[in-house]
């Protein structure tokens, strides 16, 4: 058990990486999927469940936890891994895309962002300190910079001031951060879909010598080769022994192509929320479970699969538990859907271990293309 905080590159095939991150409380394999667990839980799961899955690493959210049940309180219950019981690598966000995309009446200087709690009204201040100190009583691992999303499309000289500002904040937080062995503070590429902008902010931000770099200011409603155009430009920017985590992403289509430009780690609500609402995400593509056609169906979503809930469970079970709205519906579809995202990025690191990526990845999308058999 190290320590410090580590990242090792293990292999690459192209500009694929595999590798290791390793931290005290454990090694986060890359291409890493990090399961979110918003306000403390990972949605309809048991964190036991979300261990066995193969998740080295969930996310926690900033501004939920601030606004409920509170930062200080969590602090004051042994830190956000006692409260939840998630002894594993915890990664939190910083709540500048919350504030923006949740709370009312937001303002944002460049002192930081004020906006009122969607939950109560409250109002708070939460500046690139404050966000760093908040992450800190949560006890996070790795904490991110604040910085400012600002949503596409936006004239170039809108997101060239927002990119500056972020760079600024970025300073801001590596100072309040300080030095706290064995966690790792990253800051946030942004740029927008401009990829002078996005290359600006790549090299300053390594300039600063931070511990890992995240990719922000995507998906949010770009069409995929917006996306993947502005990765072919910024991971060549950022530094070849430091992890590099896209935020927000994705399908397992975006996951594919972004490992394939050099990406190691990923989030994305999908697995989850879309297992709430019925979807299951299976190696043949998408299967809607409220669909009709699936009402007399008794095979399962994957005869293949080692995770229960896609081998055990007829189709038409979840058909009738998720057009019921039971709660199990959701478990179960969520359960699936983390597995499979998992044993996705088993794939993945397995593929560029063999230097075979190009065609594992061939092999997906012809999966995904067949569909449901
Ligand atoms: C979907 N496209 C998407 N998500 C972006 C998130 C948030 C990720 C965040 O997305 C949910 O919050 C809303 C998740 O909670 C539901 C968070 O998990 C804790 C997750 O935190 C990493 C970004 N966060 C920051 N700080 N900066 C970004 O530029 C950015 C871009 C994103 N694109």
């Amino acid at each position: 058990m190290t320590q410090s905080f580590q990242f090792s590159l293990l292999a690459t095939d192209g500009a694929a990486r595999r590798g290791e991150v390793s931290m005290p409380r454990g090694t986060i394999r890359t291409p890493a999927f990090m399961p979110v667990g918003t306000a403390g839980t990972v949605k309809a799961m048991y964190m036991d469940q979300v261990r066995d899955l193969g998740a080295d690493i969930i996310l926690g959210n900033t501004y939920h936890l601030m606004l409920r049940p509170g930062a200080e309180r969590v602090a004051r219950l042994g830190g956000l891994h006692e409260f939840a019981r998630w002894p594993h690598p915890i990664l939190t966000d910083s709540g500048g895309f919350q504030v923006m995309s949740l709370a009312q009446l937001r303002k944002l200087s460049e002192k930081g962002v004020t906006f009122k709690s969607h939950i109560d009204g409250v109002v708070h201040e939460m500046s690139p300190e404050r966000s760093i100190e908040i992450q800190g009583l949560l006890g996070s691992d790795i904490q991110m910079q604040l910085d400012e999303c600002v949503a596409l499309p936006a004239e170039r000289d809108v997101i060239e001031r927002s990119m500056e500002l972020s760079l600024r904040w970025a300073d801001r937080c590596k100072i309040a951060f300080g030095d706290q062995p064995g966690r790792a503070m990253f800051g946030i590429v942004q740029g927008g879909d401009d990829e002078a902008l996005r290359v600006r902010s790549a090299e300053a931000l390594t300039g600063l010598d931070l511990k890992g770099y995240a990719v922000g200011g995507l998906a949010v409603g770009e069409p995929q080769p917006v996306m993947l155009a502005m990765l072919d430009a910024v991971c060549p920017a950022l530094p070849q022994h430091k992890p590099r985590y896209l935020m927000g992403v994705g399908t397992p289509d975006d996951i594919v192509k972004s490992v394939q430009r050099g990406i190691d780690m990923f989030d994305c609500v999908m697995p989850t929320r879309a297992g709430r609402h019925g979807l299951a995400y299976t190696r043949h593509g998408k299967i809607n479970l409220r669909n009709a056609r699936h009402a007399e169906d008794s095979r399962p979503l994957d005869a293949e699969s080692d995770c229960p809930a896609a081998r055990d469970y007829s189709r038409a079970y979840l058909h009738h538990l998720v057009k019921a709205g039971e709660a199990l519906g959701g478990m179960l579809l969520t359960w699936n859907n983390l597995s499979y995202y998992q044993s996705l990025m088993q794939g993945l690191r397995d593929a560029i271990e063999a230097g075979r990526l190009a065609d594992h990845a061939a092999a997906l999308a012809e999966g995904w293309a067949r569909g449901d058999l």
